[in-house]
């Protein structure tokens, strides 16, 4: 295999990598209506969580933790920061005393 043929071997997986976080972007701001607050955004336990399982789905894929450590703390933060601006927009009082994320959340809101 040639370097340029590695290179579109590596293009093709990053596309697919681009489709993959799309899905996953609408799924994280829908989370950021079920949550009242910064901390509830960070959601700090389910994070230590999530890089803990991915830590053993990288050992079972032949993939380096350090590799899914960089990548998903730099994704995640990424993400965090996107919900910490959709939920300032949510939240922000609209001037009618409801704000949207109250509307979009409907009864099930919670913390976390
Ligand atoms: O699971 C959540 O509560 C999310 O908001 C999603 C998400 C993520 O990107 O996976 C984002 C922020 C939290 O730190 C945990 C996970």
């Amino acid at each position: 295999m040639s370097l340029i043929e590695v290179r579109s071997a590596i293009d093709a997986i990053d596309d697919e990598i681009i489709k993959l976080l799309a899905r996953r972007q609408p799924l994280v701001l829908k989370a950021a209506t079920h949550k009242t607050d910064a901390r509830a955004v960070r959601a700090a336990d389910r994070r230590a969580a999530m890089m803990d399982r991915l830590a053993h789905s990288a050992d079972a894929a032949g993939l380096s933790r350090s590799v899914v450590t960089a990548v998903w703390t730099a994704m995640i933060d990424a993400f965090i920061q996107l919900e910490l601006d959709e939920h300032k927009r949510l939240s922000a009082d609209d001037g009618t005393g409801s704000s949207a994320i109250g509307e979009r959340r409907g009864t099930s809101g919670h913390l976390g």
